[in-house]
């Protein structure tokens, strides 16, 4: 009979069993400390890797030399895909360029050609031979039309520090590293400890091809940081180059939301790209694209209209996303990220009982 006894506890002892097996869980075993998992997920280029750089930034010592080499490299890179697109958009749409742009454009695709993507030294013919097309006429009208094709964000910052990046010495900034672009595939997994916690973050690509690889990390995650980028609200996702990317983003934040393997974990999303979201808001209809949205085209209603559209999809009454406006390029972003960890750790202290 004792037998029986010793295993039904009281209330509060399964409790406190619960707990303990609920924080040996969080435990790190190497450091002994507390363990939080942070997963990243969102649509391709809605800034995930960029919050991860910041992560990076604000935890680590930066970037290695070698590091440094190999962004300058993706840099380059950019530049010219950004201007590839441009002159193929002007060439489909006969946009026609003045005869010594058509110059610049024969040596821009002759590097291009010689040495493919990935192998491109920027001598002082081909950086003369961007500037010119990057004023030219044809290329400004495909630049005003962006949204109809793929364009990598930052090509305008590039081109706005093109002297600097074609000085033979340069080496990227951190605010140059925010701006590249490489599309993440597989899971990427940074660790920090701050505030006497272990946070693993993964981040993961965005693409639609990309996404059945998400469930390999979704076991015992704390907090999810679902990221979109509302500026997007006028342009297409690359997959198919027909689904509008902010109902792309709602529909997956609706799979995510309300997935029982994120039943315990906190909820967070930003509304990231706010700087873009701003200026195009100045030029761009937001009932063009969505007949719902009957306000003032302004920031505020904007915004309120789209964060509306994500807490919307949450089918928990008692759950409720944290929702942040957020520029990922900007230092900004830093003081979003601490609060964010605050919350995390106050969600998750609170499930073990330690606060
Ligand atoms: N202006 C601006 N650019 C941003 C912002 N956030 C990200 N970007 C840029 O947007 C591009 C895409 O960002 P990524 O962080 O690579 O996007 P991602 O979500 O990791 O994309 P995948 O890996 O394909 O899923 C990069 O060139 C970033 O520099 C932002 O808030 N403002
Ligand atoms: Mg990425």
């Amino acid at each position: 009979m004792g037998s029986c006894e010793s295993i039904i506890q009281p209330a509060d002892t399964r409790e406190q069993i619960k707990i303990s097996k609920q924080i040996e869980k969080e435990l790190d075993k190497k450091s002994n400390l507390l363990l939080q998992k942070v997963l990243l997920l969102g649509p391709g280029e809605s800034g995930k890797s960029t919050v991860l750089k910041q992560m990076r930034l604000m935890h680590h010592k930066g970037f290695s030399n070698v590091e440094l080499l190999e962004k300058k490299c993706l840099i380059f890179i950019n530049i010219l895909q950004g201007i590839k697109a441009l002159l193929d958009f002007a060439n489909e749409n006969s946009l026609h360029l003045k005869d010594e742009e058509f110059e610049a454009e024969t040596v821009v695709l002759n590097a291009i050609k010689k040495k493919g993507l990935d192998d491109v030294e920027m001598d002082s013919e081909l950086i003369r031979s961007l500037k010119k097309l990057w004023v030219a006429e044809a290329v400004q009208i495909a630049y005003t039309n962006r949204a109809k094709f793929h364009l990598t964000e930052s090509i305008e910052y590039f081109f706005d520090n093109l002297d600097r990046i074609a000085e033979p010495e340069f080496l990227p900034s951190y605010q140059d590293i925010l701006h590249t672009r490489a599309p993440t595939t597989g899971v990427v997994q940074v660790e920090f400890v701050t505030k006497m916690i272990k946070f693993m973050v993964f981040d993961v690509g965005g693409q639609r091809s990309e996404r059945k690889k998400w469930i390999h990390c979704f076991d015992d995650v704390n907090a999810v940081l679902f990221i979109v980028a509302v500026s997007e609200f006028d342009q297409c996702i690359v997959e198919d180059g027909i689904t509008n990317r902010v109902d792309d983003a709602i529909r997956l934040f609706n799979e995510i939301a309300n997935s029982r393997y994120f039943d315990k974990s906190s909820m967070i999303l930003f509304m990231n790209k706010i700087d873009l979201f701003q200026k195009k808001i100045g030029r761009v209809f937001i009932s063009n694209h969505f007949n719902d949205f009957k306000k003032e085209n302004t920031y505020e209603n904007g915004m309120a209209f789209f964060k509306r559209k994500f807490e919307k999809v949450i089918r928990s009454k008692t759950k409720k996303p944290y929702v942040h406006e957020t520029c990922a390029v900007s230092d900004t972003v830093q003081i979003v990220i601490n609060s964010v960890i605050d919350t995390v750790v106050q969600e998750n202290l609170k499930d073990t009982g330690m606060i």
